[in-house]
């Protein structure tokens, strides 16, 4: 009966034809709901001369912030989200042909981190990681081929905006490429979200607080706004949703690449009664297998994390989530990685 309470919480509510809120999805206002914070994410616009020492500070202070001038066509982007309302628009049983597998990467489905609540979120997910061709396929058994292009394209703009934008963190510390050489193969995944609309936005969940376990993560968030970062562990910050900028969040590993420099930003997206939102994550980082370690210029002695790889990584995030990064720290956290 209760297809939403399945052990691995990946099937997602239709939500369409609910009118109130059920309880498996009503959460607990928390106290910094109530701290609205007065301060607003940095936008740096790519093409100013002073974008480098902009970008550590916004890394050092925020651990997020927005680009304009990137480079990538307004068009583009247009087309992306154009190609993500289709896909959330088809029916549900459609969308359930290309479930999620609980260990897999690609396909339908609640976010991952959905284990690690005791409530459910407000919101579905479509992942990819490489080519959609097969799962657009079984959405689309004539129609795939746009969806395809245009995903396709998508990744190759975010690909290389990401190789600018590490970059240009890397050079804010003082290194450059040859500290990162793995990085000429990065692993990434992107990831399409919607919200629905909801009938008690106030007790509901759009994507609980977390990090990101990317190095970066680029985001388009439409018009409709909903992303909030958390300011010095009290205050839900809202990123105001700026006529053609990208989101950059700071993840995990580009935390202990800096040897703590820069913050990993914790954010969540909180949704609303009126639109429907969806939002384009492109999570980039290092290859499954590679150990990251914070780079050694930066470094003190002992560094401040063991080497992890980014696949170990996300295993300690699903045992440990909010906790993982304490787990691989060396000044002796609590806990003990085995
Ligand atoms: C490559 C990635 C990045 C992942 C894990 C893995 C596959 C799915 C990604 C997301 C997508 C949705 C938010 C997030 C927090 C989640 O639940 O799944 C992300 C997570 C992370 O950044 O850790
Ligand atoms: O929808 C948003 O604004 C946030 C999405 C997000 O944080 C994610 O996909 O990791
Ligand atoms: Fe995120």
């Amino acid at each position: 009966m209760n297809i939403h309470l399945s052990s691995h919480h990946l099937i997602p509510l239709d939500f369409k034809s609910l009118v109130s809120l059920p309880n498996s999805h009503t959460w607990a206002p928390s106290s910094s709901d109530h701290h609205p914070f007065p301060d607003s994410v940095p936008v740096i616009d790519l093409s100013d001369p002073n974008a480098t020492p902009l970008v550590r500070r916004a890394c050092e202070k925020w651990g997020v912030f927005q680009v304009t001038n990137h480079g990538v066509p307004m068009n583009l982007i247009k087309q992306t989200q154009l190609q993500t309302h289709r896909l959330f628009a088809l029916p549900r049983d459609q969308k359930l042909r290309v479930l999620r597998s609980p260990d897999g990467f690609s396909g339908y489905g609640s976010a991952r981190i959905s284990d690690n609540f005791p409530k459910l979120m407000w919101s579905e997910g479509f992942s990819m990681m490489g080519s959609p061709l097969e799962h657009a396929r079984q959405l689309w058994p004539r129609h795939h081929a746009n969806f395809c292009n245009v995903m396709e394209e998508y990744q190759k703009e975010m690909k290389g905006l990401a190789a600018k934008l590490i970059e240009l963190m890397l050079r804010s510390l003082g290194l450059n490429n040859e500290d990162v050489k793995w990085l000429t193969h990065p692993q990434s995944l992107l990831q399409l979200n919607s919200y629905p609309v909801c009938p008690d936005p106030t007790r509901a969940m759009g994507l609980a607080p977390h990090t990101d376990s990317s190095l970066l993560t680029l985001l388009y968030q439409t018009t409709t706004g909903g992303l909030q970062v958390l300011v010095d562990g009290v205050s839900w910050a809202p990123v105001y949703p700026t006529a053609g900028a990208l989101v950059v969040n700071v993840g995990d590993l580009m935390h202990i690449l800096s040897n703590g420099c820069f913050k990993s930003v914790v954010h969540r997206a909180i949704v609303n009664k009126v639109h429907h939102r969806i939002s384009i994550a492109y999570f980039y980082g290092p290859p499954w297998d590679v150990k990251i370690s914070p780079l050694m210029k930066l470094t003190d002695h002992p560094p401040l994390y063991q080497p992890v790889t980014w696949k170990e990584y996300l295993g300690y995030k699903a045992t440990h989530f909010n906790k993982a990064l304490e787990l691989i720290r060396n000044d002796g956290g609590e806990i003990q990685a085995n």
